[in-house]
């Protein structure tokens, strides 16, 4: 068991240019401890800050700047606890701080850059690299992702997540077993087999977490996340089983209400996050007192999921993001005040060590038949059954090591067992004869597939594998590259078709003409006729299907199987469906391209696709090395293998030209690992930033969506308007214009062109109806004008 208090750090947010900084200042105390100090001059507090004194100083683990690198937060904060993960104790990060401090960049990380990648992503990335140099071990990884909103848990991997509204989703609950174990009921665990695929259910997780916000939700601000990493490890051959559990935690925003200004529903919100900071706070109250016996875990969700992480079984640390800007002085002396009481809390950290029973077994009954041999061989008891297939490869290894190094003795390792050592025999006399006979006129690399499988070496056989591997992946670049490609030249066919639609209806031309930015409310009456030429437009949209379609909404992901590409396949699947549902779907289809070019967020994403791009063309360049090196590496490792046989078998052989082969094998293995690593970053880096671009597609929809619901209301407002006009007839002293619509304009500002009236003749139906200067569209207006003077005529009648 491991004793340890819970660490904690703190990372200053850098303040915006024109904020007014606190007076604080970063020292060391007298045991050279990193120390971070305030001066809060009593006049100038609004009593947000209990002060007695006027200067606070805090002790951390380290105090990280303004000017700190992601990498730094990673190496000091991250890696310590990951590491003993790795070696089977439980860890827990979290992130503790006002709104707006910081705390969700720091654990997951910003947009912007890839450097931005927060403490999630790097560990993912940390854990498979981990392994990928210890092939000695075998590891498993299932990922999780919780969401607390109200005291509500909710799976944030529920593939239901992205369709349903937060309240509809299935609950996570908590239970208790025999043992006061905590469980989560309907919290789903992924197994993630590649960096990718983990990375992908971070995306996807991310990514529902910010669809599911509402105009009530509006942000991570007021609901605590909890990703966790399940890890299990194992020695291969080893019977022992190492599980451990890294939970990184982004809480919500610790400000209190009061400073908030929040109200109605947004109040009970805040009580809510407030009401479990408040129970975490007592949790930690109670753990940082001896004297306490009861720590009220129950009292919250975030309490008892976190309940092993703080005090328990779990090797804990606390990042506490601040802000410098005088105006946050009072939190952040709150935050540090709440973190000095979490740095008493000890945890006992055991090692979550178990026997696998069926390894056990199986590593019993080879110690039991290579006891059987040995007695055998002592007593001169002869054993005739048959060799397993187990065996006979130990002898097909021993005879490959064997003929590739003759200094060795590698067949020490078949025992005394007579069947092994004839079958030994049996494989040498063989590999003889094949070396003895006389060498085709071939290429070197038919020689390489004629050569029996026996003689492949350890390292030929590794280096295939590695190269299959690594053909895969540039499979997986050039697929990329085929798809960019592919959907620059289908953006480019269908601009070319929407440039030269003869049938591009005149909203939709009016709308090239008045641009808007949709990230503004359109609020700004407009007039009923421009709302209704939205409407009134679908049928001519009908007619031209080749602009019906829109253009994919995410950049798909490369797939590679597996559980997270389900996940992104159905997230992009409904992420469309959102945008086609619905009885409008033709309108939304037009309304969405329109708004979409003139989307405030098109700098950013355009952005992003040009990284993208200048990405891509690196990723093909180091693409074209990886398979030189790889071609060459193919050729000298044939020749080698004719030498080393030559060798084997006794017959001359040049070894200064052996160790030639084996110079340039080792300079092109150099280069192939070089070019190699490269590709792999900056894989990476693509992938990391493809979901970029998608978490910014997603918010273009979900923009969008707002959009559309907001002109649908004012649509609605509107319509109920021209009702209550009906009773006066149109065309009589008092009638009015159907133009009073309150509905806020549609991305073009289509038929908004003030002052356009009626054109051609239209009769007393229409009078003083503001038409839309588009034919097809004003017939149709006309046309109802008429059905309902016609009705209103007969309703008089009567
Ligand atoms: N160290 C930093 N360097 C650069 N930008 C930062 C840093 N910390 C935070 N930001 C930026 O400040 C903004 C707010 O940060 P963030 O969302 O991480 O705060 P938060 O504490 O998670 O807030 P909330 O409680 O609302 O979730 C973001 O735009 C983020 O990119």
């Amino acid at each position: 068991m491991v004793k340890q208090t819970i660490q904690i750090f703190c990372r200053l947010k850098p303040p915006s240019s024109k904020a007014r900084l606190s007076n604080y200042d970063v020292d060391s105390d007298a045991e050279g401890k990193p120390r971070i100090s305030f001066v809060c001059p009593r006049e100038l507090t609004d009593g947000s800050v209990n002060n007695k004194k006027e200067q606070f100083k805090f002790r951390f683990e380290r105090v990280f700047a303004t000017d700190c690198r992601q990498e730094d937060v990673f190496e000091h904060v991250a890696r310590p606890v990951i590491n003993n993960v790795l070696s089977g104790y439980n860890g827990t990060i979290f992130a503790y701080g006002q709104t707006g401090s910081g705390k969700t960049f720091t654990v997951t990380g910003g947009a912007e850059r890839y450097a931005d990648r927060g403490i999630i992503p790097r560990t993912l990335s940390y854990i498979f690299a981990y392994f990928e140099q210890r092939p000695e071990f075998e590891f498993s990884l299932g990922v999780s992702y919780l969401e607390i909103y109200n005291e509500n848990g909710y799976d944030l991997l529920d593939p239901k997540h992205e369709a349903a509204r937060l309240e509809d989703l299935p609950k996570v609950t908590l239970f208790e077993d025999a043992g006061q174990q905590i469980h989560l009921k309907n919290l789903s665990v992924h197994p993630a087999a590649s960096e990718e695929d983990a990375l992908n259910l971070l995306f996807v997780g991310d990514t529902n977490r910010m669809i599911a916000e509402t105009p009530m939700n509006q942000a991570s601000t007021r609901s605590h996340c909890i990703f966790t990493a399940h890890l299990t490890v194992k020695e291969v051959g080893s019977a022992t089983v190492r599980r451990a559990k890294l939970h990184l935690v982004d809480l919500a925003g610790s400000e209190r209400v009061s400073k908030t200004g929040v109200n109605g529903l947004l109040l009970t919100e805040a009580k809510y996050i407030n009401l479990s900071l408040h129970y975490l706070e007592q949790v930690i109250v109670a753990l940082s007192e001896r004297s306490r016996s009861h720590v009220p875990y129950r009292n919250s969700m975030m309490t008892s999921v976190l309940r092993d992480s703080l005090g328990g079984n779990c090797m804990t640390t606390m990042i506490a993001t601040l802000s410098v800007e005088s105006a946050n002085l009072g939190e952040t002396i709150s935050t540090c005040r709440f973190a000095q009481r979490v740095a008493i809390i000890k945890n006992d950290a055991v090692l979550n060590e178990e026997l696998d029973p069926s390894l056990l077994i199986s590593r019993l009954r080879s110690e039991v038949a290579q006891l059987k041999a040995e007695i055998a061989a002592l007593t001169g008891e002869q054993r005739d059954d048959e060799l397993t297939e187990e065996e006979l490869q130990l002898c097909r290894a021993a005879v490959d090591a064997f003929l590739a190094d003759t200094n060795a003795s590698p067949l020490a390792s078949v025992g005394f067992d007579g069947r092994k050592l004839g079958q030994c025999f049996r494989l040498i006399r063989d590999a003889a004869k094949a070396a003895a006979t006389p060498a085709e006129p071939a290429p070197p690399q038919q020689i390489v597939t004629i050569a029996p499988e026996p003689l492949a070496t350890k390292e030929v056989r590794e280096l295939r594998e590695t190269i299959s591997q690594r053909d895969n992946e540039i499979v997986i670049l050039v697929g990329m590259l085929k798809q960019e490609k592919r959907r620059a030249a289908e953006a480019s066919v269908m601009l070319q078709q929407m440039a030269e639609s003869p049938g591009a209806n005149a909203a939709n031309l009016q709308l090239d003409q008045s641009p808007k930015k949709f990230n503004r409310t359109f609020s700004k009456p407009a007039d009923t006729a421009a709302s209704m030429s939205h409407s009134a437009s679908l049928p001519s949209v009908a007619a031209q299907p080749q602009r019906q379609q829109p253009p994919a909404l995410h950049q798909p992901t490369e797939s590679t199987g597996g559980e997270s590409d389900r996940l992104s396949q159905q997230l992009e699947q409904s992420a469309k469906a959102r945008i086609l549902g619905g009885q409008l779907s033709l309108g939304r289809q037009e309304a969405f391209e329109l708004f979409k070019r003139d989307y405030a967020g098109n700098p950013e994403i355009e952005r992003h696709k040009q990284r993208l791009r200048d990405n891509y063309g690196l990723a093909k360049q180091l693409g074209a090395s990886v398979n030189e090196s790889r071609q060459a590496i193919e050729r000298l490792k044939a020749g080698l293998e004719r030498a080393r046989l030559r060798r084997a078998l006794g017959s001359e052989s040049d070894s200064s030209e052996e160790a030639a082969l084996r110079a340039d094998m080792e300079q092109s293995k150099a280069e192939y690992r070089d070019s190699f690593q490269r590709l792999k970053s900056l894989k990476a880096e693509i992938e990391h930033q493809q979901h970029q671009l998608e978490m910014l597609k997603v918010r273009l929809v979900k923009d969008f969506k707002a959009w559309w619901a907001e002109q649908s209301s004012a649509n609605a407002a509107a319509a109920a308007a021209t009702t209550a006009a009906w009773p006066t007839p149109p065309g009589s002293a008092g009638g009015r214009a159907v133009a009073a619509s309150s509905g806020s304009r549609p991305p073009s500002g289509a038929g908004s062109r003030p002052g356009k009236q009626r054109t051609g003749s239209t009769g007393d139906a229409a009078a003083g109806i503001q038409l839309t200067g588009d034919k097809e569209t004003d017939a149709e207006i006309m046309a109802f004008m008429r059905a309902r003077q016609n009705l209103l005529k007969q309703s008089q009648r009567h």
